[in-house]
């Protein structure tokens, strides 16, 4: 069968947003539960695919109640934390509708890192050293001395794309090509899946978690390397819609069996109660 056009599924995922606000919204303490379940995700995912052995609940037991885990080491409870710390900045970002910049993408990269590097001032520092992907020694990402400019014109770029991409294509290639230049000495994947989840939130869309089993990060990581060595962006901006799709399919079922409730709900109350049988007097 042939792959559905993405412009068509770019279509139906427009759709698929508008759908969730004919929906009544999820009572205020399950909105917490499912925001703090997502963000346990990232977290535990986005380190997972760089390498993290902390389990999802091992994060959650970290960030959410500040414990800490024998066993794992100190480093990677503090890439939890950190990560947490930078999620929930770029959520405060959303809320305040702050626009995209250079400031925004470094404070980011800062937050990631802060704890857990080796040169505290190279958090949120453009990179001075040569990068290459793993394995790929001949592929170098943009040189040191280019990535001003780079980001400089990502961010030009990006401030132009925001009004006429759609929202889903716009936050997969804001990612691309963000950790296609790589500004930072580390960090630069987390802080790329941040950018992308700034942009689909700010479009009021999910947060997409890139999952971290060997298949899916195997094909994450391919996707982005066509991009790069080849410039065809389709199959990340694919891959990508496909991790909106699913994510929103699974938040429209969630919806639409609270609503199923609530109308259950309303429909018993609104039925006239038995009339109770009085027991019969001997
Ligand atoms: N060939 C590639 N072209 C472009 N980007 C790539 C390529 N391979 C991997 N990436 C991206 O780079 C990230 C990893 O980069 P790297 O191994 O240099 O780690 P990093 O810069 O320390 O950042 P982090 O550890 O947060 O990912 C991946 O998560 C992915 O997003």
């Amino acid at each position: 069968m042939m792959k559905e056009r993405y412009t068509d599924q770019l279509k139906r995922l427009t759709g698929m947003k508008e759908e969730m606000n004919h929906y009544r919204p999820l009572d205020p303490k399950q909105v917490r539960l499912l925001e703090q379940s997502v963000r346990v995700e990232h977290v535990w995912s986005s380190n997972a695919i760089e390498g993290s052995t902390l389990t999802r609940s091992e994060t959650a037991s970290i960030i959410n109640k500040g414990m800490t885990i024998h066993g794992k080491s100190v480093k990677e409870t503090l890439e939890a934390i950190d990560l947490a710390e930078a999620y929930d900045y770029v959520a405060e970002l959303v809320r305040t509708q702050t626009p995209l910049s250079e400031t925004l993408i470094r404070d980011i990269n800062r937050l990631v890192m802060l704890k857990t590097t080796d040169l505290r001032e190279t958090a949120g520092a453009y990179r001075v050293v040569d990068a290459w992907p793993e394995g790929s020694e001949e592929h170098y990402y943009t040189a040191p001395y280019e990535i001003q400019p780079a980001v400089h014109e990502l961010v030009q770029w990006a401030n132009q794309a925001v009004n006429h991409l759609h929202p889903v294509q716009y936050a997969a290639d804001l990612h691309q090509k963000l950790v296609s230049i790589h500004p930072f000495i580390d960090g630069n994947g987390r802080t790329s899946r941040l950018m992308m989840n700034f942009a689909l939130t700010e479009a009021g869309y999910p947060v997409i978690n890139i999952q971290p089993d060997k298949k899916a990060r195997d094909t994450y990581m391919d996707a982005l390397a066509i991009a790069r060595n080849t410039g065809d962006l389709k199959p990340f901006e694919e891959l990508v819609a496909d991790y909106v799709e699913s994510t929103l399919a699974k938040r429209l079922q969630l919806l639409r069996q609270n609503e199923k409730n609530l109308c259950d709900a309303e429909r018993d109350t609104a039925l006239p109660k038995k009339i109770q049988k009085k027991p019969r007097e001997r």
